[in-house]
């Protein structure tokens, strides 16, 4: 059959696939299980959000967005590999075009339909996300799999608001969600140091991939492939193929909380 080349269509944002120059920890990576190292001292990742800090939903012009008000620590990771406590700020989707493609990460070469990063910054050694976003680990990304499945009534909530966000740069108010409902109820997660996968693509994030996808269903993905990545006014380009490509692992090793 004839090897479909996922890249093919990537947005402008990766074609040029700029690689930080000299960047030694570039995400997202392949993870190849069996390589991973267990490691008894991660401790269970504690996980609280305040479902009132949700504030809205908004098309960046790559992906939709849910943001958080980050100026308490009502929402809240800690423990896991993590020195102290991350604040969330936001999270967001990578999917493809089709079901066969979609996650930036990938465990033994398989890809997901999409991917969900959950991203949080330390407000113990930055004054702001802005400033986290260049310091050394001012970042902890969680990312969660998709996989297709059955109808994830958490999801649903967002899924009908994106109609309203379909273009680049639209907004629409988004109150009393908790994303601890998008969540896989297993502990398990693989950790390892890398980057942001869009510009600036700077080395400050501690990435957190759960060992367990959660199931969306058919019609959920194909909500997300209507979005756009264009304007109002602009000729239409469907929103979809917003992965970056895989990064070379280089001197990291990927640590596994489970045996
Ligand atoms: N895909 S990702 O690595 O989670 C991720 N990238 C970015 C990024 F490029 C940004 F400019 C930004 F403000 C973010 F909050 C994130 S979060
Ligand atoms: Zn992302």
């Amino acid at each position: 059959c004839t090897q479909i080349n996922r890249n093919a269509a990537l947005h402008p944002l990766w074609q040029s696939e700029l690689s930080v120059s000299g960047g030694t920890r570039q995400s997202p990576i392949n993870i190849h299980w069996r390589d991973s190292v267990y490691d008894p001292h991660l401790k269970p990742l504690k996980i609280h959000y305040d479902p009132a800090t949700c504030l809205y939903i908004w098309n960046n012009g790559y992906s939709f967005q849910v943001e958080f008000d980050d100026t308490t620590d009502k929402s809240v990771i800690m423990g896991g590999p993590l020195e102290n406590h991350y604040r969330l700020k936001q999270f967001h989707f990578h999917w493809g075009a089709i079901n066969e493609w979609g996650s930036e990460h990938m465990v033994d070469s398989k890809v997901y339909p999409a991917e969900l990063h959950l991203v949080h910054w330390n407000p113990v050694t930055s004054t702001s996300f802005e400033d986290a976003i260049m310091e050394n680990n001012g970042l902890v990304v969680i990312g969660v799999f998709l996989k297709l499945g059955a109808h994830h009534a958490g999801l649903q909530k967002l899924v009908d608001a994106l109609p309203a966000v379909k273009h680049k740069d639209a907004i629409v108010e988004f109150d009393v969600f908790d994303p601890s409902c998008l969540m896989p109820s297993c502990p398990d997660y693989w950790t390892y140091d890398g980057s942001l996968t869009t510009p600036p693509l700077t080395e400050s994030v501690t990435w957190i991939i759960k060992k367990t996808p959660i199931e969306v269903d058919q019609n959920q993905l194909e909500e997300f492939r209507m979005l756009l990545f264009t304007s109002a006014g602009e000729e239409e380009k469907r929103m979809v193929d917003n992965f970056r490509p895989l990064q070379p692992l280089m001197n990291r090793t990927v640590r596994s909380s489970f045996r």
